[in-house]
């Protein structure tokens, strides 16, 4: 291999046809120019058509972003050296009249190589951004090495990137032998979006275009909070106040009205539709069935459902233990006359499906604190108020004692030779917010992982392996 620029792009059809491999080096599917680097790549395979999300996407990436990994503009480092590196250049370096930018019809982007050492890594090529000081690899071989199964909830705020990340990790965990399961618990579902394919109707679905077991879920707030809604009423449609009056215990029931049971049970506090959620995911990767499955994935939903949800299960432990306290008292005095109008068995069933819930909440919990099965990893962009909200769900997630190792800082710019005034200044404004995680008390003990900012739909099996390969090293 000649030490001197590289010129290529990603092939994708190369990619596709190389995926079954566990680590494949993304230097056999590129396109390398022949030595003397003067030649033009042949065009690469487009990423799949643009959907509805990508309209989300483009309106939050950067006018002119300065490079492009669509465009695979990839610069890879002969290995004689000892650090290798990947990243992006435009054709300004080869031609420095040429724009950088999108807006510029006629961009291309070039490899290029510089006297580098190299450090030795699984792959030959890696993305490195300029505005990376603080990076870090992901630890995926630990993340990988345990043989028992293992939770991984990706949370942070809306929007930054969680279900991307998620459905990344997932592939690569499928991809490096493990069986796995991603379940989305956010109620404005992103998986079947991410996984360009249907998800929806809340049972497993097996995803497409793997040879590895990977299955996916999307759970139905809204059948979970009618479960709930029917577990927690006496009987059809009354709720317990109901109940309770037409018991003719009308005026204890508003007595309770401290209690908030009304409120708790006919309205579900925001949060609980998740918990519910991620209970019911408990409950059915303890079935002996699904003993297989080694890595359970959760794309939770934004930050402040996260909260919520962390404090949920106390809170749902105590209301609903009042509530089943207030109910054996209610039963034990009314139970001759309920069964005489019939009503006794509904109400034995209604406790047992509360008790249950209760149960499940406990596991809930339990799993969050897990420091030897569960992690939450946080997502974040590089924006001053992104960070200053992970920051403040890392605090809130160390005081529920719930295990946190890792923040994915994603969407950081590539690096550039020449960035136009409008990436300048996101290129400032990302410095300063990599820093503020660098200084932050909170974050900055986190394994930093940094993700660029592709143009590339992250959508379907494919660019989720590459993403993943980016980021899960
Ligand atoms: N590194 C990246 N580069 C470019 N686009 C990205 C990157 N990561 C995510 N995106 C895009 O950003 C959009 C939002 O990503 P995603 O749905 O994963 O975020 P989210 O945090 O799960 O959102 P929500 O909170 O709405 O569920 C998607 O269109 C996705 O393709």
């Amino acid at each position: 291999m000649p030490h001197g620029p590289l010129v290529g792009h990603l092939d994708w059809a190369k990619y596709n046809s190389r995926k079954r491999e566990t680590q494949p080096n993304i230097r056999n599917l590129l396109s390398i120019d022949s030595p003397g680097h003067t030649k033009s790549f042949p065009s690469h395979t487009e990423p799949p058509k643009p959907t509805k999300t990508e309209s989300k996407r483009k309106a939050m990436a950067p006018r002119c972003l300065p490079t492009s990994i669509s465009r695979m503009s990839i610069y890879g480092f002969p290995s004689r050296n000892s650090i290798s590196h990947m990243g992006l250049f435009p054709d300004t370096l080869r031609n420095p009249n040429r724009l950088p930018c999108w807006r510029d019809s006629s961009r291309s982007f070039s490899f290029i190589s510089l006297p580098i050492t190299r450090r030795p890594t699984r792959y030959s090529f890696q993305v490195r951004s300029i505005a990376a000081p603080t990076e870090a690899v992901a630890g995926f071989d630990e993340m990988v090495a345990e043989t028992q199964r293992k939770y991984y909830m990706l949370g942070g705020k809306g929007g930054v990137g969680k279900t991307s990340c998620a459905a990344a990790l997932a592939v690569k965990f499928a991809n490096s032998g493990h069986p796995t399961i991603v379940v989305s618990t956010d109620p404005a579902h992103s998986l079947s979006d991410s996984f360009a394919q249907d998800l929806t109707g809340g049972t497993l679905v097996p995803v497409d275009g793997l040879d590895s077991p990977l299955f996916a879920l999307e759970i139905n707030p809204e059948k979970a909070k009618e479960e709930f809604r029917n577990a927690s009423q006496s009987n059809g449609s009354t709720g317990v106040k109901d109940f309770m009056d037409s018991m003719g215990l009308g005026m204890l029931a508003e007595q309770l009205g401290e209690l908030k049971l009304g409120e708790l049970l006919d309205t579900p506090p925001p949060g609980l539709d998740e918990a519910i959620a991620i209970s019911k995911v408990m409950q059915f990767v303890e079935a002996p069935e699904y003993n297989m499955f080694s890595r359970i994935i959760f794309d939770t939903a934004p930050t402040g459902h996260t909260l919520r949800l962390l404090s949920l299960p106390d809170f749902l432990d105590k209301s609903i233990g009042k509530i089943m306290t207030l109910r054996k008292k209610i039963a034990s005095a009314t139970s001759a006359i309920k069964s005489v109008f019939g009503q006794e068995e509904a109400r034995q069933d209604a406790s047992d499906k509360l008790e249950k819930l209760r149960e499940r909440m406990i596991k809930v919990r339990e799993l969050f604190r897990n420091t030897e099965s569960t992690e939450f990893i946080i997502v974040t962009i590089p924006t001053v108020m992104a960070v200053s909200e992970s920051s403040r769900l890392h605090a809130s997630l160390v005081k529920e004692s719930v295990p946190v190792k890792r923040l994915i800082v994603n969407q950081v710019l590539p690096p550039s030779a020449s960035d136009c005034k409008f990436c300048a200044v996101k290129r400032k404004d990302q410095m300063r917010a990599l820093d503020m995680i660098k200084n932050d008390p909170e974050l900055m003990s986190l394994t930093l992982i940094q993700a660029p900012l592709v143009d590339v739909e992250i959508r379907g099996v494919p660019a989720l392996r590459f993403l993943g390969d980016i980021i899960w090293k």
